[in-house]
């Protein structure tokens, strides 16, 4: 009940942008922050957040174990610490990570999508296109390493980044999966992985629910760069340097003229699209489907 009532009021932050979430570890700073002297955090339980004022680069953790699924607390508290990190003009680069070992994100998280009410639905499908249109046209360069598995939701999130960087290691695939779910990529997530793949290669994925392994991903464009596990972070700290070696301004404005059209697509039909989602996820052959898929994840394990 706490849970929901707490969501209910994250959710509401989202439309209430002067509101501020407490923060949960207020001005941390020193080695023990993850980058020596001068490093301050802030963030929330489960989207902790690392910066490093003297070379304007914040890094954000997402720490939702045990799979980093994107719930509605995930969703919410994303884009509140961004909105923070915009905010601040201290600020030019954040690199998005994971603080859960092996997993960048299972993606979106499938309990919010079954077995729920239409309000529900309708609040979380909110949620997930506020996050995307957040990190699809944010004005700092936004970096994703990819240090864990990304399929679906997990991938989109790294697809709305400026830049990728996967972590060498076969079991680490990425991919738009839905598919495999029984379920339908939307729109805006198709249009995402055209941008940055091309529309045959989008269309082969998308219709097979590819997992891309990490040669793959690179091979196809998914990710920009591949390299050892543990050289994923200080390859994402070389690739910011360069991009924040262009005056902000000019990149913002190219930034911006590459996207907005694909997030004006959204924008301009966002209820609608939630309408579409609330059809489409509501149907009994949708629920039954995503029921399954999740019965066979937690059998897994026995
Ligand atoms: C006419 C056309 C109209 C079109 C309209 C379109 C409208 C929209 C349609 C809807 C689109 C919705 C889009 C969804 C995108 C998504 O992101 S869906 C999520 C996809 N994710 C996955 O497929 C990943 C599933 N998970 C895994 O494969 C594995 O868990 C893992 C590889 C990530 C990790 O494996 P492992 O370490 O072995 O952990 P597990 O034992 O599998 O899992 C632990 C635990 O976590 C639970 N879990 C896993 N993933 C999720 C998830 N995504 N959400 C919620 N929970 C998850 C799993 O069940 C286990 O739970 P228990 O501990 O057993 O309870």
């Amino acid at each position: 009940m706490a849970l929901m009532v707490g969501a209910r009021v994250l959710a509401r932050n989202l439309l209430r942008p002067w509101s501020r979430l407490p923060d949960a570890v207020p001005g941390r700073t020193g080695p023990a922050a993850g980058g020596g002297d001068g490093v301050r955090c802030f963030g929330s339980p489960r989207v902790l957040v690392e910066t490093d004022p003297a070379k304007g680069v914040a890094v954000i953790k997402l720490k939702n174990p045990p799979v980093n699924s994107l719930s509605l607390e995930v969703l919410t508290e994303f884009v509140i610490s961004l909105e923070k990190l915009e905010n601040d003009k201290t600020f030019r680069g954040v690199i998005v990570t994971s603080d859960c070992p092996g997993i960048f994100s299972a993606g979106l998280d499938l309990t919010e999508m079954c077995g729920k009410s239409q309000a529900h639905y309708a609040e979380y499908w909110r949620a997930v296109q506020e996050l995307w249109l957040r990190l699809y046209l944010s004005n700092l360069v936004v970096i994703a390493a990819i240090n864990g598995v990304s399929p679906a939701g997990g991938c989109l999130i790294s697809l709305t980044c400026d830049y990728r960087v996967l972590a060498d290691n076969p079991k680490y695939s990425i991919g738009l999966n839905e598919t495999l779910l029984g379920i339908v990529a939307p729109s805006w997530f198709k249009d995402t992985l055209v941008n940055t793949v091309g529309h045959r290669t989008a269309e082969r994925a998308l219709q097979l629910g590819l997992l891309f392994p990490p040669a793959e991903a690179l091979r196809v464009g998914i990710v920009d760069q591949v390299v050892p596990e543990d050289q994923v972070h200080s390859a994402a700290l070389s690739v910011m340097a360069r991009w924040l070696a262009i005056p902000d301004h000019a990149r913002q404005l190219t930034k911006n003229l590459m996207r907005k059209p694909t997030a004006d697509r959204l924008v301009k039909q966002r209820d609608a699209d939630i309408q579409y989602f609330l059809q489409f996820i509501s149907r009994d052959s949708i629920q039954k489907s995503l029921r399954v898929y999740l019965d066979k994840l937690r059998q897994k394990k026995g």
